[in-house]
């Protein structure tokens, strides 16, 4: 066991900031705000032009100056993305004095987190890591999982989402509000797998009262969802 462990953070609201301003720091703060991270700080001399574009359009602070202690406090992740291994160090020293989660760009052993290589497919996400043994190895997984899970699967999870609400306010009882998501959710990956919810394969794609009516039959639960409030 190496003793990482996958989660899944909600990052709005919380102070972020980023150490450096390279090309490595900018692709930690592209990930970031595509999180929806908004209140992320970058803090170096130098930045690269889309660093410099992003805090213009007010998508994050910058600060154009050498790291200080301060700069860790009251940080809830700290990112050491510095070309200057002594800086990402103090500063990786300081977030833990802290108390904040830190990120070593330069060290797959120093920091508390590490940055996995991730796809957006709305609502869904699937992130590659290799722990540290390859960075490469995550991205090169993360090409393959990209031409496997089309924007499809995006939509899959957005209709299941809605569906889902459908189901948790219906009078359904746990077992069976269970055999239906299950059911539905191996229909959404056969429909994105297949193809017949994007716009090509259009014409398949009932409403979200349809197809769950069509659902409980397939479960063996006839009468549909409103008849099994109304009993
Ligand atoms: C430990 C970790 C800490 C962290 O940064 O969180 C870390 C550390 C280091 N990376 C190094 C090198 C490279 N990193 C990349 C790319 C990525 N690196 C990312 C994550 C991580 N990198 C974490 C481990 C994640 C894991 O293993 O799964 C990705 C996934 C996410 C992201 O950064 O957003 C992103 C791909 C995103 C994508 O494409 O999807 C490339 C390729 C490139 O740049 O194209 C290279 C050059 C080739 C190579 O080395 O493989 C070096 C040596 C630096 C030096 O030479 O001095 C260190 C230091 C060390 O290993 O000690
Ligand atoms: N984790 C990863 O994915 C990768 C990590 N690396 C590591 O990350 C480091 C940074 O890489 P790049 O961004 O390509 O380097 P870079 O040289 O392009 O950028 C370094 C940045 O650090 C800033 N900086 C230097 N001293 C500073 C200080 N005292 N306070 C605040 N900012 C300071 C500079 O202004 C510059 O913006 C490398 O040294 C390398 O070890 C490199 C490749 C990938």
């Amino acid at each position: 066991m190496n003793g990482y462990y996958p989660i899944v953070l909600q990052l709005r609201g919380k102070k972020i900031v980023v150490i450096g301003g390279g090309a490595v720091a900018e692709r930690k703060v592209n990930g970031l705000l595509e999180a929806g991270a908004d209140n992320v700080k970058v803090v170096s001399p130098i930045v690269t032009e889309r660093i410099a574009a992003l805090a213009e359009e007010g998508k994050l602070r910058l600060e154009l100056r050498s790291y200080k202690e301060s700069d860790a406090c009251g940080a809830r992740l700290l990112f050491a993305a510095t070309g200057n291994e002594v800086v990402n160090a103090a500063v990786a020293a300081d977030g833990e004095r802290y108390g904040a989660f830190v990120n070593a760009a330069d060290s797959y052993e120093d920091g508390d987190f590490l940055v996995p290589s991730v796809i957006r497919r709305g609502d869904l996400l699937l992130s590659v890591t290799a722990t540290g043994a390859s960075p490469s190895l995550a991205a090169a997984i993360k090409k393959e999982l990209e031409a496997q899970y089309g924007e499809a699967y995006g939509k899959a999870a957005s209709r299941l989402r809605r569906l889902r609400a459908l189901i948790m306010k219906s009078k359904l009882d746990r077992v069976d509000k269970q055999a239906v998501l299950k059911l539905a959710a191996e229909e959404a990956v056969e429909a994105a797998r297949t193809g017949v919810w994007t716009e090509e394969g259009n014409g398949k794609e009932e409403s979200d009262e349809v197809w769950l009516n069509g659902l409980l039959h397939r479960v063996g639960l006839t009468g549909g969802v409103h008849n099994e409030r109304n009993s």
